[in-house]
C-alpha cells in the first residue's frame, strides 16, 4: 500500500480511513460540508487531527494519539496540493513558479529551470514559460500549476476541484491532461462532477457528515448506490427501509420490487428506480404489481427532452405533451406510479 490514512478531527465531526495503491486515483465526492477539504488539508499538513496516523511510501506523515506525537511539516510530506485557484507566485514567471519546488529541494538553478521547461512542455504550456501569472488565462494558469505540482515529484497528488474555476472551453484540455498525469501516480481528487469521477478515478469515496458513506469502483457505485448522495449522482430514486417480502417497508409504506439475491426480512435495504420508469397520474392507478405514491408536486424542470416532475422526495420523467395533458403545476396532488419490475431492492 502506497498511502494509508486514518484521522479524526472532533471539532469538524471528521473520522475517515483511506488507503491507496501505487497508481490508484480516488475521487472524493459528497455534499457541502461533508469533510472533503478537511481530508486533503489533514493529508497536506494544513490541519492537525486530534488523533490518527498516515504513511506515504513508508514515511510517517503523522502519528498522533496512543502516546505518539509525530507530525511532519507540509513541505516534508511528499504531497502536492492543486487547489481550485492556481495560486501561482504573482511576481515570478511561469518557469520560475515551476522551478520553485526543485530549487527549494536544492536543485541548482540551471538544472531546475531545464526541468521546469520540460514540465511546462509536458502540460502544453512551453510557450508560456516567460509570462507572469497576470498574463495567463485561467486555464493556462491552472496548467502551469499542474506543472509546478508535478515538478516537486510528489508521492501523492491532491487535487481540490481543479476544474471548478475554469470555463467550459478550458476544462476539457485540463481534463485530458489530468487523465494522462493521473494514470501512473497515486492521487486523490475532490470533484462535484460525476463525469470526472468516471474519467479520472479508479474508485470513488462518498463522504457524508465527516464519514465514508460508501466507496467502490465508480461504475459500481453509480449502478448500485448505497447512499442518497450517490443515488442523486446517478439520477436514481432511492428509498431506505427494511426488507419485507418482495420489497421494502419504508416510511411511505410497502414498496414492491425485485432483488437479484433474496434479502432476509428485517434487514436495512433500499428500493432504487429510475425517474424514467415512473408515470404520473391524477387518480390512483390500480393493477398490480405496481407501486403508487401520492405526493404534492414541488418542482417541474426540463430534463433533456423530458420534464422532470419532483414531489415527496421522488422524481418522474414525463414528456412535455403529458405535462400539458395533465395540467401539472407545483402544489398539485398526483400519484407517482412505478411497476415492481422496475424497482431494484438490495441490502444496505
Ligand atoms: N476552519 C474551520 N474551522 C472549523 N470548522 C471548519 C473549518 N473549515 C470547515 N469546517 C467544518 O468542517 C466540516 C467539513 O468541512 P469541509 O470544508 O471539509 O467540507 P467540504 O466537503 O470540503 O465542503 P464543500 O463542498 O462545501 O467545500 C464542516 O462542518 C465545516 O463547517
Amino acid at each position: 500500500m502506497t498511502f494509508s490514512f486514518q484521522a479524526a478531527v472532533a471539532e469538524r465531526g471528521f473520522d475517515v480511513g483511506l488507503s491507496l495503491g501505487p497508481t490508484e486515483t480516488v475521487a472524493v465526492m459528497g455534499p457541502n460540508g461533508a469533510g472533503k477539504s478537511t481530508l486533503l488539508s489533514v493529508i497536506a499538513g494544513l490541519v492537525r487531527p486530534d488523533r490518527g496516523r498516515a504513511e506515504l511510501n513508508g514515511r510517517t506523515l503523522f502519528h498522533l494519539g496512543d502516546g505518539e506525537k509525530r507530525w511532519a511539516a507540509p513541505h516534508h510530506r511528499g504531497t502536492a496540493l492543486l487547489a481550485q485557484e492556481p495560486l501561482l507566485f504573482p511576481h515570478l514567471t511561469a518557469a520560475d513558479n515551476v522551478a520553485f519546488g526543485p530549487r527549494s529541494a536544492g536543485t541548482p538553478r540551471r538544472q531546475a529551470m531545464e526541468q521546469a521547461v520540460r514540465w511546462l512542455d509536458d502540460v502544453e504550456a512551453g510557450n508560456l514559460a516567460g509570462r507572469r501569472p497576470a498574463e495567463l488565462s485561467g486555464g493556462q494558469a491552472q496548467r502551469v500549476a499542474v506543472a509546478r505540482a508535478l515538478a516537486a515529484d510528489p508521492g501523492l497528488l491532491l487535487l481540490d476541484e481543479p476544474m471548478a474555476a475554469l470555463d467550459i472551453h478550458s476544462a476539457p484540455l485540463l481534463r485530458r491532461l489530468l487523465k494522462r498525469v493521473l494514470a501512473d501516480r497515486p492521487a486523490i481528487i475532490i470533484t462535484h462532477d460525476v463525469l470526472d469521477a468516471l474519467m479520472l478515478a479508479d474508485r470513488v469515496v462518498i463522504l457524508e457528515n465527516g464519514r465514508i458513506a460508501e466507496e467502490g469502483p465508480t461504475r459500481q457505485v453509480l449502478h448500485k448506490p448505497r447512499s442518497a448522495f450517490a443515488a442523486g449522482l446517478a439520477g436514481l430514486n432511492f428509498v431506505v427501509g427494511t426488507s419485507a417480502g418482495d420489497g421494502i417497508l419504508a416510511a411511505r409504506g410497502h414498496i414492491a420490487g425485485h432483488s437479484e439475491d433474496p434479502v432476509p426480512a428485517g434487514r436495512p435495504a433500499v428500493a432504487v428506480f429510475p425517474p424514467s420508469a415512473v408515470s404520473v397520474f391524477l387518480t390512483d392507478a390500480h393493477g398490480s404489481p405496481r407501486n403508487s405514491f401520492e405526493v404534492a408536486v414541488t418542482d417541474l424542470e426540463p430534463h433533456g427532452d423530458q420534464v422532470r416532475v419532483r414531489g415527496g422526495g421522488l422524481a418522474a420523467d414525463i414528456t412535455p405533451a403529458a405535462l400539458t395533458d395533465l395540467g401539472l403545476v407545483p402544489g398539485m396532488a398526483v400519484h407517482l406510479v412505478v411497476k415492481a419490475a422496475a424497482v431494484s431492492v438490495y441490502p444496505l
